[in-house]
């Protein structure tokens, strides 16, 4: 007989059967149909599709942001689904990181505040050695005093990136992390996301448009209407072959 756990020894996350519906009736949208898939730990895993194909959803489903309506969420072993707001809460705050297209700092604090707050709002204390490596880790030694309005955009996302990893998560997710920055720069936070899952053992979970982002990437998921429908690994992944398949399933969509 096979029994069920809320909990066990598994790192990384997992999905099963993962559908997200929003809303209800005739306005239902089914933005998630049933999605089982692994993000092991120490991997780096790109997430593309057409618009509307259900990337943002899977990313806050998987991350604990939303809950899903049917399936199972699983980070570290833990059920998302047994947890109330409080538990999730918990868990997110150090088990996972977030980083956005639009940086979300805060523009009064400075890069060092911003990347004290996790700790601060998890009730922590801020080592400030703590917080000096943190951003030594993502090439702004220095910088600790200058707010975001004194930084490049691509210093603004290492910013974030500092602060997403200065709890120690086992997972982070990057909706669009280079969408606001330009190539050259984009490709400099796109090889610090790449150096932290080699030398650190960081698991990753990046949704972009940007075929060239998703190449640096060890597994890419595909999705169209809420579903996995093609997964590149290896020697597949490459910006040319993922740009034509991501041109075949928009063609499918309509795009
Ligand atoms: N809060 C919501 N309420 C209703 N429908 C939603 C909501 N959020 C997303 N959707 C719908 O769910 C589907 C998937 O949306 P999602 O944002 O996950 O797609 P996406 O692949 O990230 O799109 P994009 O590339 O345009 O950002 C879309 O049809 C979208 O309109």
């Amino acid at each position: 007989m096979t029994t069920t756990t809320e909990t066990s020894t598994e790192r990384g996350v997992t999905l099963r059967s993962v559908r997200k519906v929003y809303g209800s009736g005739a306005r239902a949208v089914t933005a998630l149909d049933g999605v089982t898939t692994d993000f092991a730990p120490g991997t780096f895993t790109a997430v593309m599709g057409p618009s509307g194909s259900g990337k943002s959803t899977l990313l806050h489903c998987a991350a604990g942001l939303d809950r899903p309506t049917e399936g199972t969420v699983r980070i570290d072993g833990t059920d998302l689904g047994t947890l109330d707001e409080t538990g999730l809460t918990v868990l997110r705050r150090g088990r996972v990181g977030f980083v956005f297209q639009a940086f979300n700092l805060v523009s009064a604090l400075t890069a060092e505040q911003n990347v004290a707050l996790p700790l601060r709002l998890a009730g922590r204390p801020a080592d400030p050695v703590e917080v000096r490596a943190a951003l030594a880790e993502v090439g702004l030694t220095g910088r600790g005093g200058h707010r975001p309005s004194q930084l490049s955009g691509g210093e603004q996302q290492r910013v974030a990136i500092a602060r997403a990893l200065i709890a120690r998560p086992s997972v982070l997710f990057a909706d669009e992390p280079t969408g606001a920055l330009d190539t050259t720069t984009s490709r400099t936070v796109l090889r610090l996301l790449r150096d932290l899952v080699d030398h650190q053992r960081q698991t990753l979970v990046m949704v972009t448009h940007d075929p060239v982002a998703a190449s640096y990437a060890d597994r890419v998921l595909f999705l169209a209407d809420g579903r996995v429908v093609e997964e590149a690994v290896g020697a597949d992944i490459d910006a040319a072959s993922i740009a034509s398949r991501m041109a075949g399933l928009e063609e499918g969509a309509g795009c």
